[in-house]
């Protein structure tokens, strides 16, 4: 339904967390910051509920993961769960995506039967090469590319060196770049081989969403 590479443009990331900026309760600045990106064009969505201040209470966690995936679908965006396989499957969201320390990955696309997406966040060329043929993977999440502060358990940063790997490889999923991602960036991300830019914090901050998202995508 969704094409996977075009999906990959803009994929913009947050929960609650990332939104205590703003004067309104973070769940209300969640779904604001949301919509006012979905308006702009990013072409993918990712809840991810995680790390300080975000929301503990599963009942909380799952009626606003339903309203952003209501925001996403009035926009035709495709969304995301982070982790969270069974919240996923809940609430047939479009697709899942884990980490090398989140649950086996050929474990995942035997419990999910082709019903989400997934993606896999890959650190080193040791992880794309091991990954790159599982059926089921639809593209890699690569980074930290740069230093992130929407992570405090990131790896470190690897810079643009590991797309260009990758790419050397011949290894064909696609790629979406994260960490650290601002505006200026973008060209030469997008020139060693990436899909698109996964990004938290360059949004959710964005003190001019058009003309954030506008840079983001030329
Ligand atoms: C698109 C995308 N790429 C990478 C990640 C990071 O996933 P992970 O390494 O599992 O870390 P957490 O996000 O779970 O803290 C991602 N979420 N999305
Ligand atoms: C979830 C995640 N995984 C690797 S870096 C990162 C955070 C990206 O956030 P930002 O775009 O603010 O650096
Ligand atoms: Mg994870």
């Amino acid at each position: 339904m969704f094409n996977v590479k075009e999906m990959l443009g803009v994929y913009f990331i947050a929960g609650t967390q990332d939104c205590l900026h703003l004067e309104n309760s973070a769940q209300e600045n969640l779904l604001y910051i949301l919509e006012e990106a979905l308006k702009n064009g990013i072409t993918c969505f990712q809840f991810r509920e995680k790390g300080k201040n975000c929301l503990q209470n599963e009942r909380e966690i799952f009626e606003l993961a339903k309203k952003a995936q209501t925001l996403c679908k009035r926009y035709n965006v495709p969304f995301f769960i982070n982790d969270n396989i069974d919240l996923a499957l809940k609430l047939k969201a479009d697709g899942i995506h884990i980490g090398q320390d989140d649950k086996e990955v050929c474990e995942v696309v035997k419990q999910i039967q082709g019903k989400l997406l997934l993606g896999l966040s890959i650190n080193n060329l040791e992880q794309a090469l091991q990954a790159k043929d599982i059926e089921g993977i639809d593209y890699f999440g690569v980074g930290p590319i740069y230093k992130t502060n929407s992570k405090s358990d990131a790896k470190p940063s690897v810079g643009l060196d590991l797309i260009k790997d990758i790419r050397k490889q011949n290894i064909k999923k696609p790629l979406v770049a994260i960490g650290g991602i601002q505006e200026a960036h973008a060209k030469n991300i997008l020139e060693c081989g990436c899909n698109g830019l996964a990004i938290i914090s360059a949004i959710t901050k964005s003190k001019d969403m058009e003309k954030t998202i506008h840079n983001l995508k030329n």
